[in-house]
């Protein structure tokens, strides 16, 4: 029998905090239908691990979101990385392994430890308590990653905004979405502008896109397509990773004290914070076929939900999985995806954190929050509004 459940995840309350809920999910069965959506949820680390990485029978092709792109017009034209399946996927993925793999970022790290000192320092010559959302977590990735792109300095502003709701746009049009629609035309005429060639600086991963199809690698028509992709998935992300390993070591002061200890530990603190907030809870597939998974038979064409943030925390995976723990090896969570589609990006996401994290372990003492913190309710996004935190200098 099919466990069916009436749970609605893009409920306010549930995205603002989802872990009972995940708990729920995990515990009814390996994949429980969700009546509201008429769509198949696994929440549990070995059925989201096992459709992230069979492409072949849960395709991306059909729309990574609630919506299935055979029967409904997407927002905006599909991604040719996200929202394509091999053989289309290839070349795309390919081309951007090689402008933002981690041996392309080599030229970066220094400049953007730099960036990241002088950034702590300003912080640390105003006042001992503010707001890490605001003069860290989105500061940092917005003075280095536009300028890595290439993008001229006007109109940055449509940049958070034109993320969250592309990651809004993956769920049902609730009123996130709705309440948005006025605006996404105009963050997304400005992002597409941005993608042409003649908008892009010299040597940046713009202008390295746009090299690749004058070398054949793909055509001049996908160029601006993989930069939209960029400048889509590489904002709202990192900055809400930022804000979640903030978070994560302003609440946890044992964990902040080990990492002034051990520096180097630093990317592990990146993604162990990954894996505990997950800043990407969820992405949907679509059955290439009926779906023989045991328990259920997923019909061709239906929508799986995968719950990225509840397999981050299966304790069928991890050991206790809600404490945020240096001493564990976060390796294998699905916060960045797995198989064909994981991130391309998270060795940017990585270089930024390291270079932040680093800056702060050196200069700061203690870091301590100073009220709760707000959540922004986002379909797809763990995204903070506000962590208002106090520190001391080392
Ligand atoms: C903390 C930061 C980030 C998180 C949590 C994150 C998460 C993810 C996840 C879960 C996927 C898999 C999507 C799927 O399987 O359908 C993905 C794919 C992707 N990400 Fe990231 N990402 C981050 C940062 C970035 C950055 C900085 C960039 C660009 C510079 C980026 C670009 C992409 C692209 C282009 C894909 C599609 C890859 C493909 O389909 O082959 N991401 N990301
Ligand atoms: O290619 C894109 O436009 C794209 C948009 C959003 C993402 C999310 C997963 C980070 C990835 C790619």
């Amino acid at each position: 029998r099919l466990p069916v459940s009436d749970i609605d995840p893009f409920a306010m309350d549930v995205l603002e905090d989802p872990w009972a809920t995940h708990a729920t999910l995990r515990d009814a069965a390996p994949v429980v239908y969700l009546r509201r959506y008429g769509v198949y949820a696994m929440a549990r680390y070995e059925q989201v691990h096992a459709a992230l990485t069979d492409w072949q029978s849960f395709q991306s092709g059909a729309g990574v979101g609630l919506s299935h792109f055979g029967q409904e017009k997407p927002w905006r034209p599909p991604s040719l990385l996200l929202e394509a399946d091999p053989p289309r996927h290839d070349a795309p993925r390919n081309v951007l392994a090689g402008i933002i793999g981690p041996r392309a970022l080599r030229g970066l790290r220094e400049q953007w430890f730099a960036e990241a000192e002088r950034l702590v320092d300003e912080v640390l010559a105003d006042s001992p308590e503010f707001d890490a959302v605001d003069r860290l977590a989105e500061a940092f990735p917005l003075r280095v990653f536009p300028d890595a792109v290439g993008l001229p300095q006007e109109g940055r502003e449509h940049l958070l905004p034109y993320g969250s709701f592309a990651f809004n746009a993956f769920g049902p049009r609730n009123e996130l979405v709705t309440s948005a629609l006025a605006e996404a035309g105009e963050h997304s005429a400005w992002v597409n502008e941005q993608c042409s060639r003649e908008s892009l600086s010299d040597n940046g991963f713009g202008s390295r896109i746009w090299g690749a199809a004058d070398h054949y690698d793909i055509t001049h028509e996908q160029a601006p397509l993989l930069v939209r992709s960029l400048l889509t998935a590489g904002v709202d992300t990192t900055v809400n990773g930022i804000a979640a390993v903030l978070y994560a070591l302003a609440t946890n002061p044992d964990q902040w004290q080990r990492l002034r200890e051990t520096p180097s530990l630093a990317r592990v603190a990146f993604d162990e914070a990954v894996r505990w907030q997950s800043p990407v809870q969820t992405f949907f597939r679509t059955a290439t076929a009926d779906i023989d998974l045991g328990t259920v038979v997923v019909p061709k064409d239906h929508k799986i939900l995968m719950f990225l943030g509840a397999a981050n925390r299966d304790p069928r995976r991890w050991t206790d999985p809600d404490r945020f723990d240096l001493a564990r090896d976060p390796s294998g969570h699905v916060g960045f995806g797995m198989g064909i589609h994981q991130c391309i990006g998270q060795h940017v996401a990585r270089l930024e954190a390291e270079a932040l994290l680093t800056a702060l372990t050196a200069r700061i003492e203690t870091i301590e929050l100073t009220g709760p913190a707000r959540v922004r309710c986002n379909n797809t996004l763990r995204s903070w509004q506000q962590v208002p935190v106090r520190i001391r200098a080392a």
